[in-house]
């Protein structure tokens, strides 16, 4: 386990190394570790240098899920090494003058995460410690609460890149702060700062710090403690299913439309620019 992760643990809540177990030792990307007393996993993303969901940080992800969903996780604290970064979202190279199956098999490798983590049955939080766009911001969706650290930015820049939306996207954002501002946030492609965001009800709370965030994380679980993990369950599930339905009937539709929208020429030169633009902005 790295040191910093232990760093982590010790800030958030003074627990001594052997309270934990490392729950991987094999990923690359990803620090796993379960906490023995509570059985709370911290899913920590590694990927530098700024957590981007290429293909491997999206499998690693996947996979532990599907373990955690195995052993008796009570919940899940999804975080990042990175003080200023949670997840920067897709990887735009994936985007950039893709070959179809690549691209296909990569969104739904995406599409699939994303219905796992939504639809997963343990708690699960969202400790954002910095930047969250678009893949990032879904990420934190699919999560029951989301605490992000203050003076980062949150949204889903889509239609500012050429991109429509797939529609389990536009159900997500819709379903965690309403048509109304979903509609507003989306066709805009709108980026939010932390107050925007607490006040349309897209993060929970706001943190000082990274410390801060993963206190908050695990003081949202802890409330579950004195919940029927049964009764939690099953209407975890009732609440999440429309969305995961839809998934299920109109996914691959919808996902053979999002990659034909992506290899349009009008929409593959708006992304060249946006990465262009990517690269060249001036750094804060
Ligand atoms: C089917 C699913 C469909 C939809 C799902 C929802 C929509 C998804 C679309 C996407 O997710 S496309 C990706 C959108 N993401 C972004 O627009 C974020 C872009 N990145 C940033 O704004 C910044 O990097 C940051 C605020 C996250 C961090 O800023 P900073 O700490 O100053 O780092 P740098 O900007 O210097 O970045 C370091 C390095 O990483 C490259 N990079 C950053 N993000 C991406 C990315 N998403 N894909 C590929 N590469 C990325 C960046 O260009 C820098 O590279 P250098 O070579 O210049 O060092």
């Amino acid at each position: 386990m790295s040191t910093y992760k232990y760093a982590t643990l010790f800030l958030a809540r003074n627990i001594s190394v052997n309270q934990t177990r490392t729950f991987f030792s094999n990923l690359k990307c990803l620090d796993v570790t379960i906490n023995r007393e509570n059985g709370v996993a911290y899913v920590l993303m590694k990927h530098p240098p700024v957590n981007t969901l290429n293909m491997q940080l999206i499998s690693e992800l996947s996979l532990t899920l599907s373990n955690l969903e195995k052993s008796k996780c009570q919940g899940m604290i999804l975080s990042s090494i990175f003080d200023k970064v949670f997840c920067s979202g897709l990887d735009l190279n994936e985007l950039l003058k893709p070959k179809p199956e690549r691209v296909k098999g990569y969104f739904s490798t995406f599409q699939e995460l994303v219905i796992q983590l939504y639809g997963s049955s343990f708690p699960t939080v969202a400790a954002m410690t910095g930047h969250s766009p678009a893949g990032g911001c879904v990420l934190g969706m699919c999560c029951e609460y989301r605490v992000m650290k203050k003076n980062s930015q949150i949204g889903i820049p889509g239609s500012r890149m050429g991109i429509a939306l797939p529609r389990y996207i536009v159900n997500l954002m819709s379903s965690t702060i309403g048509l109304r501002n979903a509609e507003l946030m989306l066709t805009k492609g709108k980026i939010l700062n932390t107050d925007e965001a607490l006040k349309v009800g897209l993060i929970d709370e706001i943190a000082n710090d990274r410390t801060d965030a993963i206190r908050k994380a695990e003081d949202f679980l802890k409330e579950y403690e004195m919940i029927a993990p049964l009764a939690r369950g099953i209407t975890k599930r009732i609440i999440r299913r429309s969305i995961i339905e839809d998934v299920k009937m109109n996914g691959a539709a919808d996902l053979e439309n999002f990659v034909s929208v992506i290899m349009l020429p009008e929409v593959q030169e708006k992304l060249d620019m946006y990465m262009y633009n990517l690269k060249n902005r001036k750094r804060d």
